[in-house]
Parts: C-alpha cells; sequence; structure tokens
C-alpha cells in the first residue's frame, strides 16, 4: 500500500493567526477509509475545504501521492486527484441527472462506459437519468454527487456529512457502496461522518477532531469495540462520561 494523502503539521481557519484547526497529522493509504469523526464545530468542515484548496491553509502542508499542494489552489488540487463532495453536495439542480454526470466525464468517448461504472454503484440513478438533479430525494442527490466525484476517478475522495438530512436507512445503504469504491478502485475515502458506529463499521481508521486538535486516533474496528474511548474523546478529559454522554454525541453514535 502507498500512502495517498499526508497532511503534516497542519493549521486551518478562516482568519491569520487564529486558526481554528491546528498541528493536524494525518496519513492514508490507496484503498482506505478514514472516518473523520468529532463534536460540532470541532474542525471537521474546515479541514476538508483545506484538503481540497477551497481555503488556503494557515500552515504545515498537504500532499496528495507525494505532490505537495499549493494552498488554496483548488484546480491544482483537482488536478492531483484530490476531489470533495462538500456537505451541500452542489449539483446543478436544473440539469439532468445524465448531464450532471456527464459535465464531469473528461474524456467524451469514455462517457458511457463510466456511466455504467457508477450506475453500478448506485442503480437507482438508473431510472432517473432524464429527471432534473433538483427534483431528485435527498438519497439520490447524495448518490448523483458522489458518483459525479467518482467519474472524474479521484486517487482521494472527501465526504462532508453523506447523510445530512438522510434517514438513518438510506446512509447504511450508502456507507458499504464507500467501502465498495475503496476495495474496487484503490480511492482513499475521508468520511466526515456524524453516524459513528455506521462509520466505523466502513472505515479502516479513524481520528476525533475537538477544537480543532485530534484527540484520537485509531484502527476503527478497535475504537468501534470501545466506544467509552470515543466518548470520552467527544467529551474531553474532565467531562463526566457517567452523567453526559448523550449531550455531545449524535443521536445514533457509538452503538
Ligand atoms: N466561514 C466561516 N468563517 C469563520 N469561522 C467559521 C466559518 N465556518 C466555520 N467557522 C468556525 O470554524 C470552527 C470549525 O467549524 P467546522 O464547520 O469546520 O466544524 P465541523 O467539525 O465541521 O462542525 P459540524 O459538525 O457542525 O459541521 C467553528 O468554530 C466554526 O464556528
Amino acid at each position: 500500500m502507498t500512502t495517498v494523502l499526508r497532511c503534516d503539521d497542519l493549521a486551518a481557519g478562516y482568519t491569520k493567526g487564529r486558526p481554528c484547526v491546528r498541528g493536524l497529522d494525518l496519513e492514508l493509504n490507496n484503498g482506505q477509509i478514514l472516518a473523520m469523526l468529532g463534536p460540532n464545530g470541532a474542525g471537521k468542515t474546515t479541514v476538508l475545504l483545506t484538503m481540497a484548496g477551497l481555503l488556503p491553509s494557515l500552515d504545515g502542508a498537504v500532499e496528495v501521492n507525494g505532490t505537495r499542494l499549493h494552498p488554496g489552489d483548488a484546480r491544482g488540487t483537482s488536478r492531483a486527484g484530490l476531489v470533495l463532495v462538500p456537505d451541500n453536495r452542489a449539483l446543478f439542480t436544473t440539469l439532468t441527472v445524465a448531464e450532471n454526470l456527464r459535465l464531469a466525464v473528461s474524456a467524451r468517448r469514455t462517457w458511457t462506459k463510466e456511466r455504467d461504472r457508477i450506475l453500478n454503484y448506485f442503480p437507482a440513478l438508473g431510472d432517473r437519468l432524464k429527471v432534473a438533479a433538483g427534483a431528485l430525494s435527498g438519497g439520490e442527490q447524495q448518490m448523483l454527487a458522489i458518483g459525479r466525484a467518482l467519474a472524474q476517478n479521484p486517487s482521494v475522495l472527501l465526504i462532508d456529512e453523506m447523510s445530512m438530512g438522510l434517514a438513518p436507512v438510506i446512509v447504511e445503504r450508502l456507507l458499504p457502496v464507500m467501502r465498495q469504491v475503496a476495495d474496487d478502485t484503490d480511492t482513499a475515502i475521508v468520511l466526515v461522518e456524524q453516524h459513528v458506529a455506521l462509520a466505523l463499521e466502513v472505515a479502516d481508521t479513524a481520528v476525533v477532531l475537538r477544537h480543532g486538535e485530534k484527540v484520537l486516533e485509531g484502527d476503527a474496528a478497535e475504537l468501534k469495540a470501545d466506544p467509552a474511548r470515543i466518548e470520552q474523546a467527544y467529551l474531553g478529559e474532565h467531562a463526566d462520561p457517567g452523567g453526559g454522554v448523550g449531550a455531545a454525541l449524535p443521536a445514533d453514535a457509538v452503538k
């Protein structure tokens, strides 16, 4: 396995001199899934936006396939093979499903092959190709957003809150597809996810961020088997796990 994504001492945020994420080191191999967890406001989205070049880093470095990315260079970042699925999905809502996918396929002659490859992961989109993206259900929109990212054949795929606004049953169906994608294509995937237990089910490794710092890192299966460690990481050292676990964790958290 090769390291495809690396963050070294990354600082990120919105104001110079006031980073809201500090000292972040991450490493991810091809074909691996990293679950990035943490309470609201921990800095997860900020990290993804920074890695994707949509927010200039304040310090440190991000590398994709050994190439150091230029801070804030979204175009160069996507050329290096890193693609972000943002939490708002950013679809062209008045264009059809097929048109949204087609825009992401660079070589026209491979279009039908690429479309079929994506429909293989998301067969539900097959009947919806001529429907406007804005008329799809939330789950279908998420499938399309991920399908569009896959059409770019990324080395690294970042998915921010795939489950936002979706019923848990849909999330339960979508997350294993991401495992399949990682296994089939060797893509490295970073999943920012509030459904902690479901994310740990499909991930290889996990990190928990709190107040902009990595407070826990480990093997996903080991962390899933030890929910108290995750709860403690969400709550912090001085919290009383007996009293307030539910407060910091999302509803379905670690069961
Ligand atoms: N556009 C912005 N300008 C200034 N500060 C921001 C902006 N967006 C987020 N922040 C701040 O950055 C910090 C990290 O927020 P971020 O959205 O990255 O956290 P998160 O872990 O993704 O949270 P959530 O799970 O709620 O999405 C928070 O303190 C937040 O208030």
